[in-house]
């Protein structure tokens, strides 16, 4: 079964490919850098990439930025806010913010694949307020509560 998202390359972009799955089973869509001139990431350092789409989803979902695993084994770069959240209502431009965790400066390029774009379903949720909460074994352990 698929959900139908609308996606629009935003102006100037036309070059760069759609997001994509690299294989049939692959949670997530490619994203690619959409920057005009290459963008240098000291050690530490970190920086907002367009990826030059924008996307309509349909009400009760989201769409998730994450990392990509190569890029953080081979060179330490992960996104800062992982996963990043991306509102069905969001109509500008997706950017990811890459963070270099690395001990090498790393050069983001125009079309280099980034990060990856996984869609979810969102439960809709009404908070009610209440006096007290119902009891369970758990409680308000947390943090290690059950030891390591
Ligand atoms: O990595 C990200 C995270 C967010 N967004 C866009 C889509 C999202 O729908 C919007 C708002 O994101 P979020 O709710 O995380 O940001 P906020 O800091 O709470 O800002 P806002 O007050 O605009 O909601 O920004 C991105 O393009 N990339």
């Amino acid at each position: 079964m698929y959900f139908e998202v609308g996606i629009k390359k935003l102006p100037g972009n036309e070059d760069l490919s759609l997001p994509e799955r690299m294989s049939e089973g692959a949670s997530g869509f490619d994203l690619s850098a959409a920057l005009r001139d290459e963008l240098r990431l000291e050690p530490g350092e970190w920086g907002l990439v367009p990826t030059g789409i924008a996307l309509e989803m349909p009400t009760g979902m989201e769409a998730q930025v994450r990392p990509r695993s190569g890029l953080a084994l081979k060179h330490g770069v992960t996104l800062l806010n992982s996963p990043g959240t991306i509102d069905a209502d969001y109509r500008g431009e997706i950017s990811v913010i890459l963070h270099n965790l690395g001990k090498k400066p790393f050069v983001v390029r125009r079309g280099e694949r980034i990060a990856q774009l996984v869609f979810q379903q969102v439960l809709s949720v009404r908070l009610m307020e209440k006096e007290k909460l119902s009891s369970t074994d758990r409680g308000s352990g947390g943090f290690g509560h059950t030891g390591k």
